[in-house]
């Protein structure tokens, strides 16, 4: 089984402005109300893509019960962890340029997090742990490692998707998989990373720190895929820029319903790729349809 866990849950409230003005009052011209944070995007693309997973992480209030209620029509098992407090939302601004505001989440006590921590236990070496986006501020910024050390035995493998400390935090912990995009990959190194040369250095950088496979998202010029034997690159596929929101996690649900199928990161790397262009070219996440359809303009190189 893969499971997601996604600490800080968001409602995705999408937003068109036909020009937005800062400091003005703007109207809307349409919305759309989506569940949203990283790993409920990874699992919603693993069921669009025909593969069962379970949400985890902590939900609360009248925003989490719409995100609870959307992945039940969708189909999608959910065992999160309630709290008190609401689930944030995340403001996705389109005009002339993309905003994002992302809202604060909710506390989470100690009893709550001991009862994430007792899911845990269920896990086996057959299971994918998923640990995606941001740590909300009541958590400490070690709980990614944390939670890894209470997956450890178990053998499950870690696959984890997150930014600024949380990433420094979980570095050493070693994790199977790591996702960063190429800024991300930049502030962990405090450099700043641009170019494929950049890319492979640092990249590497992190498989010589003990993390077996590194895939770098580079946006609109695509991904790079690094392990301790080769560099692969995946060019973007090509299309209309429609929504880049959840497009990174669309890479990593996509790789993932390839890998645990069939094990081939080379096929998996090229399906995650197609899944985020996917993604970028549809309003909502990608399809199965759609991905199918880009599979065969990502022509997997070495690099
Ligand atoms: N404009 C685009 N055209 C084609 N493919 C794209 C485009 N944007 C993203 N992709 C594909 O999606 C992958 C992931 O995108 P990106 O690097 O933007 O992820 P991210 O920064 O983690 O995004 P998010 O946090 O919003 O999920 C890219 O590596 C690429 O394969
Ligand atoms: O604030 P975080 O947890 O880093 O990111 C949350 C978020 O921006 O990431 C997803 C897209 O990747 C959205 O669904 C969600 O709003």
């Amino acid at each position: 089984m893969i499971y997601t866990c996604t600490l800080n849950p968001a409602i995705d409230y999408f937003l068109q402005v036909d020009h937005f003005k800062a400091g003005e009052l703007n109207h809307v011209k349409a919305d759309r109300k989506m569940p949203g944070g990283k790993g409920i995007n990874v699992s919603r693309v693993l069921k669009h893509l025909g593969q069962t997973s379970k949400c985890l992480g902590f939900i609360g209030g009248f925003t989490g019960e719409f995100i609870k209620d959307k992945l039940a029509e969708e189909g999608i098992e959910a065992d999160f962890v309630p709290v008190n407090g609401d689930t944030r939302i995340n403001v996705k601004l389109k005009s002339d340029s993309e905003t994002e505001i992302n809202g604060v989440a909710p506390q989470i006590t100690d009893e709550q997090l001991n009862a994430l921590y007792a899911k845990l236990e269920k896990l086996t070496a057959e299971d994918i742990l998923v640990l995606s986006g941001s740590v909300p501020a009541t958590l400490p910024v070690t709980i990614y490692k944390d939670m890894m050390d209470h997956v450890s035995a178990s053998g499950a493998k870690v696959v984890v998707d997150t930014s600024g400390k949380a990433f420094r935090e979980i570095v050493d912990a070693k994790p199977f998989l790591v996702k960063p995009n190429h800024h991300e990959l930049g502030e962990y190194f405090g450099v700043t990373v641009e170019t494929f040369d950049e890319v492979k250095t640092y990249g590497k950088k992190l498989v010589e720190k003990g993390i077996e496979h590194v895939i770098v998202s580079m946006g609109g010029k695509g991904a790079v895929y690094i392990d301790k034997d080769e560099y692969l690159y995946a060019p973007p596929a090509k299309g209309e820029l429609k929504n880049s929101v959840g497009a990174g996690d669309s890479l990593v649900g996509g790789f993932l319903s390839e890998y645990a199928v069939s094990g081939d990161f080379r096929k998996a790397f090229q399906k995650g790729a197609a899944s985020g262009s996917a993604t970028a070219f549809s309003v909502d996440l990608c399809t199965q349809e759609k991905v199918e359809e880009l599979l065969p303009q990502i022509k997997i190189s070495a690099l």
